[in-house]
């Protein structure tokens, strides 16, 4: 097996984490594997490096400074594997075989990354090479970064650009948990998780695995959380199923949506539970609903919206805090989910061209991972085609 093993900070926080480290390696070499590692910088590091910036830093002194951290465990990590007997060599921007270019903001340059990980791919047969995650070197040989949390980033592109079968993420949890052990009690692993699933966690503060780290899995590439304390690379932990996609998905059937005003809305906490259970209990579905401020819709299936119109005209007629409903038909739906791994405004990406076609937006409804447009029936296939266009 080819595989990638990626040690976070908490893995490499000490002289025993590290030892640990470097022995886990040297089991998988001395089973026959191809090993790649990627080091993060040793416990809080980073955090510790910048604090150090109390002055206005230009952004080369910045990541120069901050890339310490990931150089100093390389160093460490080439040592005690060298202890052990596994030649290894280590590898930090600047190095002759450094893998990872960018332009000078981070943004990497695929093609060449591709082409120097393949060739960095050949060499593991003969050789451990220890890589610095996070950091990468821009055309002009100045050190970039990932962004925070960006080890995870360097470890999922190289398993991809290398071809290896599976990439080890080393950390202190024994995989992606039910919840934040740090946080919550009984907190267990969940086994497995998709890419999806995982990718909305982790936009949302699950630091277990950095988010754009996912836009580089594929099918074929195994991504596996494991504790750095299980010792064994090659078994346990959490499976990451599935493949980052891009999805752009038009909704078949028409919607109707149901919009209620009334200017207590805002200050009626309870409201959008309240009305969305009345209409739940009517086994209407809701496909997606929106707030304005003296305003609440509701989406539903066409055929439900005088159902839905009526029950919410009762609550209307009852209720003095509402003052109006009405309905809308003939809406289509178009979510977009993914986006492109290396760019972050996918709502800016997928509502400008419709937009700027003056194709009417009933609403837009994002999050971090996905957007939903609602536009006219009529329009829905000129919409499509113009968010096609951009990814
Ligand atoms: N659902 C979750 N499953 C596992 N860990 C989680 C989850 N949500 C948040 N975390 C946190 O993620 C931490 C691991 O991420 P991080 O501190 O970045 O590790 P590393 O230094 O190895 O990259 C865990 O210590 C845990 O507190
Ligand atoms: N050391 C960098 C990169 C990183 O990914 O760290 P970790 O793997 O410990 O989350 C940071 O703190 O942002």
């Amino acid at each position: 097996m080819r595989v990638v093993a990626k040690f976070g900070g908490t893995s490499l926080g000490n002289g025993d984490r590290i030892n640990r480290a470097a022995d886990s390696i040297a089991a998988a070499v001395q089973q026959g594997h191809e090993v790649a590692v990627v080091a993060s910088a040793m416990g809080n590091t980073t955090d510790e490096l910048l604090d150090g910036i109390e002055y206005e830093a230009a952004d080369e002194d910045r990541a120069e400074i901050v890339s310490m951290g990931e150089r100093t465990s390389v160093r460490m990590l080439k040592g005690a594997l060298a202890a052990r007997g596994i030649e290894s060599v280590f590898l930090e921007p600047g190095s002759e075989d450094w893998p990872i270019i960018t332009d000078e903001y981070g943004e990497v340059d695929v093609e060449e990354t591709r082409k120097r990980a393949h060739a960095l791919a050949g060499q593991l047969k003969d050789v451990v090479p220890v890589m610095t995650g996070f950091l990468a070197e821009d055309h002009h040989g100045n050190v970039t970064t990932l962004g925070r949390g960006g080890s995870d980033t360097s470890a999922v592109m190289m398993g991809n650009y290398m071809d290896a079968d599976e990439v080890v993420i080393v950390t202190d949890v024994e995989g992606v948990m039910t919840g934040d052990p740090r946080v919550v009690e009984g907190a267990r692993n969940v086994g497995e998780i998709s890419v999806d699933e995982l990718r909305s966690l982790s936009f949302r503060g699950a630091e277990v695995v950095a988010p754009s780290a996912l836009s580089y899995k594929d099918a074929a590439l195994g991504v596996r959380v494991v504790h750095y304390q299980h010792g064994d690379l090659l078994t346990g932990g959490t499976s990451i199923e599935g493949e980052f996609q891009n999805l752009i998905d038009l909704q078949e059937n028409p919607v109707a949506c149901v919009t209620v005003a009334g200017r207590a809305i805002r200050n009626s906490p309870g409201i959008l539970a309240e009305l969305s259970g009345a209409i739940a209990e009517e086994d209407i579905n809701i496909e997606a609903n929106s707030s304005g401020m003296d305003s609440l819709t509701f989406y539903v299936d066409a055929d439900d919206a005088d159902d839905a119109e009526a029950l919410l005209h009762s609550r209307v007629v009852d209720d003095e805090t509402l003052s109006s409903v009405t309905v809308e038909d003939g809406i289509a739906v178009i979510r977009v989910t993914g986006g492109d791994p290396s760019q972050s405004d996918l709502a800016r990406r997928v509502v400008d061209p419709v937009s700027e076609a003056h194709i009417h937006l009933y609403d837009v409804i994002t999050s971090a991972t996905s957007v939903s447009v609602f536009v006219p029936w009529e329009d829905r296939e000129q919409a499509l085609e113009l968010i096609q266009e951009v990814f």
